[in-house]
């Protein structure tokens, strides 16, 4: 075996060098496959240009999301609540961080509003700034749920393709989309913090649903709406996702 690998060591670089094939051509100095035989074990390690990151490589752990999603028996996922200021998206990711937790299950909240504090303080309300903040939020999102956790992502994120290519960092069905739709009346009626106030005298600018467009989801998950006129109660609306997540085989190993 030992002298298998050593003849493969020396004989597989020059087999590349003599006999490059068009695949490996194209791909040089944008994507260079290096393989290396070492005692039993091959493995490859791919360099790329991604962004603007040159000569990166991908570390591969040998902890993986199956064995921590066993560990904490539940599968990892997104849960991306949106809707417009003062919709009641805080108060649903709250109420069923709350839930999960008391069900024995570990999820994470990341709130549009909190992480505007730390990792997202440099975006203001522009479009590409949000864009920029649904960006960040959603990577984030994915490192929670590759870490086992359901995670909670509670944002306007008023823009239908910054969501969906937040979904698209996920396997289709770990991303599950919750639409707060609240009509502006009932929101602005609320208005908990007098910023639609200050919109509508004109002193924000580019205000969500007053100067600023929200662009209603088309294919979400989960529709919360008022039934007769009336608000379901927040514990109403968390079980809800609750029973999605159980349905969909989430809150189980
Ligand atoms: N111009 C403008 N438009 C909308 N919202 C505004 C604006 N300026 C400040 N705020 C406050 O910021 C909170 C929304 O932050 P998000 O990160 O969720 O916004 S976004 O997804 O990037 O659009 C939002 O919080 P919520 O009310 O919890 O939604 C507001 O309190
Ligand atoms: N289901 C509900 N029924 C009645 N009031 C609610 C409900 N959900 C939220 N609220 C109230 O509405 C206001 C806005 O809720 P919040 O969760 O902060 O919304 P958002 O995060 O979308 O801005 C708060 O004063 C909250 O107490």
């Amino acid at each position: 075996m030992k002298c298998l690998c050593k003849s493969l060591k020396i004989f597989y670089p020059c087999f590349l060098l003599l006999f490059p094939s068009p695949l490996l051509l194209i791909s040089l100095g944008i994507l260079q496959p290096l393989s290396y035989i070492a005692g039993k074990k091959a493995c490859c390690i791919l360099m790329a240009t991604l962004g603007n990151s040159a000569n990166i490589f991908w570390h591969e752990c040998p902890v993986g999301q199956a064995e921590r999603q066993k560990l904490l028996n539940q599968k990892g996922c997104v849960v991306w609540i949106t809707g417009l200021s003062g919709s009641g998206k805080s108060t649903l990711a709250c109420t069923l961080g709350r839930e999960l937790h008391s069900r024995g299950h570990l999820s994470y909240v990341l709130d549009g509003d909190n992480l505007r504090h730390g990792l997202n303080k440099n975006l203001g309300f522009a479009p590409e700034d949000r864009t920029e903040n649904i960006r960040r939020v959603g990577e984030v999102a994915k490192l929670f749920a590759d870490a086992g956790l359901i995670c909670i992502a509670s944002l306007i994120s008023p823009y239908r393709k910054d969501r969906d290519s937040c979904r698209a960092l996920l396997p289709d069905a770990n991303f599950i989309e919750v639409f707060m739709n609240m009509p502006l009346s009932l929101c602005e009626g609320r208005d908990p913090k007098g910023l639609y106030k200050l919109a509508r005298a004109g002193k924000i600018k580019g205000f969500t649903g007053i100067d600023d467009p929200y662009e209603a989801p088309s294919n979400c998950e989960i529709e919360l709406r008022q039934i007769n006129g009336v608000c379901p109660a927040p514990s109403e609306m968390a079980g809800k996702v609750v029973s999605y997540l159980d349905g969909k085989g989430f809150l189980q190993a």
